[in-house]
């Protein structure tokens, strides 16, 4: 078993990770940190529980730490982080400087040109980017980052599409209110409204699909040349990344043909990742959150509705964003470190 951290344990994503990680056949939980006032108090205590499963036994009475490099076993292999992006990058390099490889939620240096951004199933080999980081900054640990939850709901639709020729995409979102963490809109705000603004997201998923959809040449990512364009809009749902997709391809390929890359887009042989990656929908009211959110545990991309427009091919694609676009996409790629023997 690879022994595992989890930094921001108390919070909305932290607790998506304590849910994955309890019942994780590879990785066994061996220390939860969060901030100085929840240090020293039992996880159970520490953490107001939100997660629609129980809260699992084995983390109940479990002492919370500071988030200290110091404050975890030695034994740990592998760190997930899910802390607020301001007070991220201190606490991961410090982390990273005493040997830890961290797998990060927060999206603090994302864009960065020597830190793989990775969906294992798009773009496994950036992780080689490693050992560039390894030299430039000169540590014994590594920082990994997974994209925003709204571009990995979008990305791997995309990267089905490369072969038809990629030039263009703009993308409209309807995003949860759990996107935005427990506090993050009120009832009065969301309720009877959407709010066409959720501020950087249109530019991180401008930015990190290009970098997802690069080619790593050794030494550096080159950054894929399409054009994304997003407005991104906060809905009422709880959970699930509703998005309706244009995207401009320079061959022309049938309906069909869009429908089975995406079929036939391939996914890893790891314990998260689901078989098919992409599901897809003949009915042209689905994807829907409430009903599809939770496709191959929650780590699926939904998509359909698929259709020629002016604007190109016009499609929908949906996943969860706290599980795919968040915690569970940590912990696919920690085991994707794992397996490709990082750690
Ligand atoms: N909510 C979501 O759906 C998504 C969130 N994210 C990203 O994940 C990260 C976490 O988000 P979320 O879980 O919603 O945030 P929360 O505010 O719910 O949780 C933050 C966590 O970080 C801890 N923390 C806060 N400040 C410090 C500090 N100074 N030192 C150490 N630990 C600290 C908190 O501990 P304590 O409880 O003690 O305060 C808590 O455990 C963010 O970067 C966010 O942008 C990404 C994708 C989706
Ligand atoms: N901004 C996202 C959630 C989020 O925290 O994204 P990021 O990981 O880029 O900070 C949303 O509101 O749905």
């Amino acid at each position: 078993m690879t022994r595992v951290a989890v930094l921001g344990a108390t919070g909305a994503v932290g607790q998506r990770f304590i849910q994955l990680l309890s019942e994780h056949p590879e990785f066994d939980i061996a220390a939860l940190t969060a901030s100085s006032s929840s240090a020293g108090k039992p996880y159970h205590e520490a953490a107001k529980w939100r997660v629609d499963t129980p809260i699992p036994e084995a983390v109940r009475d479990v002492e919370v730490v500071e988030t200290d490099p110091d404050a975890i076993p030695n034994d740990v292999d592998l760190v997930f982080s899910s802390l607020p992006s301001s007070v991220a990058e201190r606490v991961e390099h410090g982390f990273c400087e005493a040997g830890y490889v961290v797998s990060s939620n927060s999206s603090n240096e994302r864009a960065a040109e020597d830190v793989p951004l990775v969906i294992p199933e798009v773009n496994a080999e950036h992780l080689d980017l490693i050992e560039v980081q390894r030299d430039n900054r000169g540590w014994d640990g590594a920082l990994v980052k997974n994209p925003n939850c709204s571009t990995i709901t979008m990305v791997p639709t995309l990267a089905a599409l490369t072969d038809f020729g990629l030039e263009r995409v703009h993308v409209s979102t309807l995003q949860a209110v759990s996107g935005a963490g427990y506090s993050g809109v009120t009832s009065m705000e969301i309720l009877d409204n959407v709010i066409p603004y959720i501020g950087g997201e249109e530019e991180k998923m401008e930015t990190e699909s290009r970098k997802l959809l690069g080619e790593f040449d050794g030494s550096e990512i080159r950054w894929h040349d399409v054009d994304v364009s997003a407005s991104c809009n906060r809905v009422a749902t709880l959970d699930g990344h509703l998005e309706n997709v244009w995207a401009e391809l320079s061959e022309n390929p049938t309906i069909a043909d869009i429908y089975e890359a995406f079929e036939a887009y391939p996914s890893q042989e790891l314990h998260s990742a689901p078989d098919p990656l992409i599901e897809t929908f003949d009915e042209p009211d689905r994807p829907q959150p409430r009903l599809d959110r939770f496709l191959g545990d929650g780590m699926a991309v939904a998509a359909g509705g698929v259709q020629e427009t002016p604007a190109g091919i016009q499609y929908n694609c949906l996943a969860h964003n706290t599980i795919r676009g968040a915690a569970g996409a940590s912990v696919l790629n920690g085991e994707l470190l794992a397996r490709d023997g990082w750690l």
